[in-house]
């Protein structure tokens, strides 16, 4: 794997003297779903501003793909174009009188011609599910629509790395989901994704590794299930244990589940524990397994989802993908599942129904992941059917 950002013994304070950061030593590599974690003042908001030359150490080195960032005006805007920021409150970000306005402002500060300020504000706004609104004055926006006018703002720029702080404060559970679902979404395009968050349940199942700060430095730096299992580490960062975990070692030690060889981070991975702690494995039969089938909108033409549905017998839909939810939408489908959509499939599967994914691109290849993946693990067998005749 490819380094694309590094601090080397980074160290800061505010005018007031308040020290933030303390001997950060640190690795992102390309493509990495990173969570930075840690309770209220710990430091991550501190930490992630480095990463953009936001703010510069006061001692130490940022380095972008091995250069050392040298803070000079015309480098620093070369910078903050490769690595997207999103606050937290989309308020501090959002300037413009309208959402277009406010969209185009990175790619006018770039010098991009008007045909290219119009493709990407127009990409963007389809990314986040907001075509349409260009005239909107943000400021008439829920809190949940200015959080996407303001990734919009970034992915605008097309940057590399996208980092957002506590991308998902202040949402509601759906909110929540959907923003969770883009960053998956944009991850699986190739952007390297980090995020801050002091909740638990959020980063244990979706980052590839946990960075655990408390007063300015970092505690651990590992997999979500090491950084969690050390109930000392979690106590002196002022967290909780993610439930599922706290669930998997409790049932553990009391003798009521197998041992696990990676700790669950899903309900489909406990259930799955479950049936192996019964004896049940041998009930994974592939008879008793539902299909998943999985559509590529992106090739469907004209043609309408329901005509996919009505051909075959599902009993569950669910959308990957802002352009698979909108194309759902747009034929009237009714979506069971927008949000940990693998995972809540294989676990119909796993009880015999079956379900449709409606998806696009790279997507499709970490359906089939996934799935082989379960099915490699759980040693049952659940199949994955690609809808071909509804190509063009
Ligand atoms: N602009 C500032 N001026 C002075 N001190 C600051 C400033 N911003 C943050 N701090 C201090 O720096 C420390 C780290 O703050 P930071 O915002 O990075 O933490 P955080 O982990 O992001 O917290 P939260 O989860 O509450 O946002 C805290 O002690 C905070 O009070």
């Amino acid at each position: 794997m490819k380094s694309i950002i590094r601090l080397k013994d980074v160290e800061f304070s505010y005018p007031n003297g308040q020290k933030a950061l303390k001997g950060i030593n640190l690795e992102i590599f390309e493509g990495e779903k990173i969570a930075l974690v840690g309770s209220n003042g710990a430091g991550k908001s501190t930490l992630l501003l480095m990463l953009n030359g936001m703010l510069k150490p006061d001692a130490g080195t940022v380095f972008f793909k091995g250069e050392p960032v040298s803070y000079n005006r015309s480098e620093l805007r070369d910078l903050r174009k490769k690595v997207g920021f999103v606050f937290q409150n989309p308020d501090h970000q959002i300037i413009a009188p309208t959402v277009f306005q406010d969209v185009a402002f990175g790619p006018v500060n770039l010098d991009y011609t008007e045909d290219e300020i119009n493709r990407s504000v127009s990409e963007a706004l389809m990314y986040v599910d907001l075509s349409g609104f260009e005239r909107r004055p943000p400021h008439q926006l829920s809190g949940g629509e200015k959080k996407k006018v303001a990734i919009a703002g970034v992915l605008a720029m097309e940057p590399e790395v996208l980092v957002f702080d506590e991308p998902t404060s202040a949402l509601d559970p759906a909110s929540s989901e959907g923003i969770m679902e883009l960053l998956e979404e944009l991850n699986h395009e190739g952007k390297t994704t980090i995020i801050s968050t002091h909740d638990v349940e959020l980063a244990y199942p979706w980052a590839d590794r946990i960075i655990l700060m408390n007063d300015g430095m970092i505690l651990t730096c590992s997999s979500p299930a090491d950084a969690f299992s050390d109930g000392k580490m979690l106590r002196d960062a002022k967290l909780s244990r993610p439930v599922l975990l706290e669930l998997y070692s409790s049932l553990f030690e009391m003798g009521m589940l197998p041992e696990a060889e990676k700790p669950p981070r899903s309900v489909l991975d406990f259930v799955h524990l479950v049936e192996r702690g019964n004896g049940s494995i041998s009930k994974g039969k592939s008879e008793s397994c539902g299909s998943i089938y999985l559509v590529d909108a992106d090739r469907l033409g004209d043609k309408s989802l329901k005509d996919c549905l009505e051909s075959i017998p599902v009993d569950f839909v669910g959308a990957m993908g802002s352009y698979a939810k909108k194309k759902a939408e747009s034929d009237g489908i009714d979506l069971n599942f927008t949000y940990g959509v693998i995972d809540k499939c294989l676990l119909k599967a796993i009880s015999g129904q079956n379900s449709m994914i409606i998806t696009t691109g790279g997507m499709i290849k970490r359906v089939i992941d996934r799935v082989n993946e379960f099915c490699e693990e759980s040693g049952k067998q659940v199949d994955v059917v690609s809808i071909d005749e509804f190509s063009e």
